[in-house]
């Protein structure tokens, strides 16, 4: 298989020439009957860059093409309302609730983050009387979010399934076992909403160079901003958004599990466009609470106590954010240069309080 990280496409993006990384497709009919061939180049794609596009433009991934465009609806509702009634909410847990715009570092140095985000988690969800936003929480509404919820979880489950088979794992050895159903986890639904932004004079700029804490994530957008960075490579390029197709890209879980064989892929995110408001939805599968994985620095640790760990890592000042090892916000993957292309420092840092709010942690979900 050619190498996906050859440069073949460039955009001109904040005064340069900025690669656009192609990436493999995986044919989401073909994961699900398990087919050899696709496996291996799954396995292929997780192990080499860590991130693919899953083609749902099939008689099994339409439908989930649809719940994703009546989430849109539900969400551009959510972030209309009043700053006042979606603080109300507030952040409940780190994997439920709301943040708003500023809470966590932005891209730039000196900057916070240009985006305001809703979770809602898969153990949420199933509660009888779930912790909802009240303007959305109509019967229509939490259907639509359940229905959002179980669609990646079918996706990213099936995903996990057939990567089992092509590791050649087996029994309670394989990687579903660490993600049952049933059991507490950290998963949850990420809705986010970027709103427009200039480097050269916005205080709150795109969203902070990671990789992700979960095992698979699933990611919906109609939008460029995504950018990644391919292990080897020397700069950050973006991902074309693709109709009909998520993307997909292994967390920092997976790469333990895997004995860090896969490949946790870095990524951020800029306003591609600065007039442009931006809707993503990300839906992260974590490992069951109390799965213990070894990280990078050899430590023993629970999936919980890395989320909860790394998302504190993720809202600290970038002068504490200093202070955590970078195996922690880059999971232990290696940047080989610094970015060669990086970006500018923005020329003024507006101070803007009111767009800059600490976050607060309202009220501590217990086994959530
Ligand atoms: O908005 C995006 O495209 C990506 C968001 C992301 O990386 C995250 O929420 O972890
Ligand atoms: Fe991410």
């Amino acid at each position: 298989m050619a190498p996906t990280t050859e440069i073949s496409q460039r955009v001109e993006w904040n005064g340069r020439q900025i690669p656009v990384y192609p990436m493999q497709t995986i044919d989401f009919s073909a994961v699900l009957s398990q087919e050899p061939a696709e496996l291996e180049k799954l396995l292929q794609c997780c192990q080499k860059e860590g991130f693919f596009y899953l083609d749902l433009n099939n008689v099994d991934g339409r439908r989930f093409l649809d719940d994703h465009q009546e989430l849109l609806k539900t969400m551009h509702r959510f972030f209309e309302a009043p700053l006042k009634v979606k603080n109300e909410y507030g952040l409940i847990s780190p994997h439920l609730g709301y943040e708003p715009v500023g809470s966590r570092n932005g891209v730039l140095e000196d900057t916070r983050d240009g985006y305001e985000m809703i979770k809602v988690s898969r153990d949420e969800i199933q509660r009888e009387s779930p912790h909802i936003p009240r303007n959305i929480k109509n019967s229509a509404d939490l259907k639509v979010l359940e229905n959002a919820i179980s669609g990646s979880n079918i996706m990213s489950k099936a995903i996990l399934a057939a990567l089992s088979t092509a590791f050649g794992l087996t029994g309670s050895a394989r990687f579903e076992n660490l993600h049952r159903n049933h059991r507490p986890s950290t998963s949850t639904l990420a809705m986010m909403h970027y709103i427009p932004s200039n480097p050269a004079k916005d205080g709150n700029f795109g969203h902070q160079k990671h990789t992700d804490i979960s095992s698979l994530t699933v990611l919906f957008t109609e939008q460029w901003g995504l950018q990644i960075r391919p292990p080897g490579t020397k700069e950050f390029g973006f991902v074309e958004p693709k109709k009909g197709h998520a993307i997909i890209n292994v967390g920092d879980s997976l790469r333990f599990a895997s004995g860090h064989t896969f490949q946790s892929c870095i990524h951020r995110v800029v306003p591609y466009d600065y007039s442009e408001h931006r809707y993503s939805v990300a839906y992260f599968l974590r490992a069951e609470d109390d799965t213990m994985f070894q990280d990078s620095e050899g430590r023993y640790v629970t999936s919980r106590e890395w989320h909860d760990e790394k998302f504190l890592a993720f809202l600290a000042s970038p002068m504490d954010q200093a202070k955590f090892p970078s195996s922690l916000l880059l999971g232990g993957m290696q940047e080989d240069e610094t970015d060669v292309y990086g970006l500018p420092k923005a020329q003024s840092v507006a101070a803007d309080t009111a767009r800059n709010p600490a976050v607060e942690i309202t009220a501590v979900e217990v086994g959530a």
